[in-house]
């Protein structure tokens, strides 16, 4: 069973993937990290990620990166959606996604292409959304958190600019899949968020199954 969760950035994407893939016993992919992984590269290595060459050269990067917290910087994501432009670099990137998603007894993968060019016969697909004010409310929480004091006006800025960039480009935009269930958690909490995913899935998962028979 391959599960496809996609969404803009910090709209709760990863947590719900995270939690169906506990609920249905599943492995967890979060797509975006490999894109996060590249960027995270071509600037350790003063690479230029607006050049498509360079960006995929940063995509042999050494798998120990994606353990890496500052992997979740504001401005790596930032840069993610640069390097994520370039139809190379996403083609060098599909197969181990692809992998993950066919592997026996299925997965959970969350990004921007999972229900439209990753696993585009998922069971169920998830699109997720917020407004831009509630992701980038919860975003600087997070920051936060981690002791990141970026602005919130700044955090808004930049999910702005990334929202433009990852639905604008050409290579595999982010875009709802025609057949995915959409899901705006903007007035949900993360308990009530992963409720609905979940009845969702099963909705999907018993059409399908009555499609079948
Ligand atoms: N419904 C919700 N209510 C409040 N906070 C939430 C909700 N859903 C997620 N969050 C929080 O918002 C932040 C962003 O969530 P999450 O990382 O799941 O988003 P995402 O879409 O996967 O982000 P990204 O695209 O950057 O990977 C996290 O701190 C998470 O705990
Ligand atoms: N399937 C995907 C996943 C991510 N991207 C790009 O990576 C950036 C960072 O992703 P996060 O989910 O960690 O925020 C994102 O802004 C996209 O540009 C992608 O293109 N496809």
């Amino acid at each position: 069973m391959i599960i496809a969760v996609d969404g803009p950035a910090a709209s709760g994407k990863g947590t719900i993937a995270r939690a169906l893939a506990g609920h249905y016993g599943l492995p967890h992919l979060d797509t975006g990290l490999l894109y996060r992984a590249v960027a995270f590269t071509v600037r350790r290595l003063e690479l230029d990620p607006t050049r498509e060459a360079d960006a995929v050269a940063a995509c042999d990067f050494d798998d120990l990166t994606l353990a890496d917290p500052a992997l979740r910087d504001d401005d790596v994501g930032q840069l993610a959606s640069i390097v994520s432009a370039h139809p190379l670099v996403r083609a060098s990137l599909l197969q181990r996604q692809r992998r993950f998603a066919n592997q026996q007894g299925g997965a959970v993968l969350d990004g921007r292409d999972i229900g439209t060019v990753i696993a585009p016969d998922a069971d169920a697909k998830l699109f997720v959304k917020a407004t831009p004010q509630i992701r980038a409310r919860r975003r600087h929480t997070e920051l936060q958190s981690r002791g990141d004091t970026t602005s919130f006006d700044r955090v808004l800025a930049d999910i702005r600019v990334r929202d433009a960039r990852d639905s604008g480009r050409d290579a595999a935009p982010l875009i709802m899949a025609s057949d995915a269930a959409l899901l705006d958690t903007t007035f949900l909490s993360i308990e009530e968020s992963i409720r609905r995913a979940t009845v969702l899935v099963d909705a999907a998962l018993a059409a399908k199954a009555k499609t079948a028979e």
